[in-house]
């Protein structure tokens, strides 16, 4: 463990200086891990530990893209690729990355599937914590862990690739083994993070649902849609209000945010710039922060919970969130980017 100061708070991180790839290796070495749903974090955990020299089946539902993409990407079929059941009975390590919902759908099946001092490993502590609406209650004989990449799985795989990583955060939340610390970090190095620091399944939970729905995602789209529409109703181009919303920031501003904090992206604006955002920032913050107020009680409640598993648990969930992500697709702001999108250099030589 590493004791590092953040922002005055000292906390402990696990990096691969301290727990190596050879000792993931050694910890997992007798263990055969099964990464049950081959969706977005599945094939990056999968991939990852892989290439990392760990013995990794995958267990999925046949006859899906998500199994056609594990057969493309080199598991096969009766071996490496089995059906979820088959996978889950055959590993001592059960890397349930289902979606949220159809980890409730399955646990009926899952839980017997389970022997007395398996590893049920899990990336959200979704199933766990909201217990009275998922059921998930796993049997007292086995080790209950997490290590929850901070990252979309398709950047668990990329940063993996170019040699950087993302971050994990991991939890125990039972140690039937005595072992189930090693076995997260281990697994949790084997899947390609870059650090890990450490939570609870409570505190995992409750920071993701509110993340994806705030800054990450949901404010991120809210925020850059108000402002495209203000450009645009004052006749304010498409192009031009959608360079001012969104290209500059993920071409440029952004990246700056990234490379070395928001006061060094400031910093290399103009100063008319920086005077503005330094105005509007708290007018912003102070516009929003009931929001996350009300968004935060909203998960706390389980509300959030509720309503994920109230439509993702839906036989046509698929289809109705494909149609509500063509609708931003096909509108004029995400079309516009398209065309943006379009100009930059390096796709124009494409
Ligand atoms: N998507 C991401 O990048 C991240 C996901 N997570 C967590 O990782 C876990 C997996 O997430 P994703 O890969 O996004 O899941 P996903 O929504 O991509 O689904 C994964 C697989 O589960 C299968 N599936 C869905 N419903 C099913 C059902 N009823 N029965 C059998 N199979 C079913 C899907 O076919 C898919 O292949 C979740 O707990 C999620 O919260 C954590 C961090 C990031
Ligand atoms: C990618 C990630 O961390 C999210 C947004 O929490 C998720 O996909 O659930
Ligand atoms: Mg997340
Ligand atoms: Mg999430």
């Amino acid at each position: 463990m590493a004791n590092i100061d953040f922002g005055g708070t000292i906390e402990e991180v696990i990096t691969s200086e301290e727990f190596t790839l050879q000792r993931a290796r050694e910890v997992l070495e007798n263990e055969t891990v099964a990464v049950l749903g081959y969706g977005v974090q599945g094939p990056g955990q999968a991939l990852n530990m892989r290439d990392n020299g760990i013995a990794v089946i995958v267990g999925q539902r046949e006859g899906t893209a998500s199994w056609d993409k594990a057969v493309a990407d080199g598991f096969v079929p009766g071996k490496t690729l089995l059906s979820i059941e088959e996978a889950a009975r055959k590993a001592t390590v059960i890397q349930y990355l289902l979606s949220d919902a159809g980890q409730v759908a399955m646990w009926p099946t899952i839980k017997d599937c389970l022997n007395e001092g398996d590893a049920l490993y899990f990336s959200h502590g979704f199933g766990i914590v909201y217990r009275e609406q998922t059921g998930i209650v796993p049997p007292e004989n086995v080790d209950v862990i997490l290590a929850a990449p901070k990252g979309s799985g398709t950047t668990v795989r990329t940063n993996f690739l170019d040699g950087s990583g993302i971050n994990s955060s991991f939890a125990v939340h039972q140690d039937f083994t005595g072992r189930a610390k090693d076995r997260t970090l281990a697994l949790g190095i084997a899947i390609g993070s870059g650090y890990l620091f450490p939570t609870t399944f409570e505190k995992e939970v409750h920071s993701d649902l509110t993340g994806e729905r705030g800054v990450l995602m949901g404010c991120l789209a809210g925020v850059m849609e108000a402002q495209y529409n203000v450009l645009r109703k004052n006749g304010h181009s498409p192009s031009e209000a959608f360079n001012e919303t969104v290209e500059e920031l993920t071409q440029s501003l952004i990246r700056l945010v990234a490379q070395n904090g928001m006061d060094w992206m400031y910093a290399n604006c103009s100063t008319t710039a920086q005077r503005g955002a330094l105005d509007w920032a708290p007018r912003f913050r102070e516009a929003v922060a009931p929001v996350f107020e009300q968004l935060y009680e909203s998960v706390i409640t389980g509300e959030e919970t509720r309503r994920t598993l109230t439509c993702n648990s839906a036989a046509d969930y698929r289809e109705k969130l494909d149609a509500e992500l063509k609708a931003i697709h096909d509108s004029e702001m995400w079309r516009a980017g398209a065309a943006v999108r379009a100009l930059r250099p390096e796709n124009r030589r494409k």
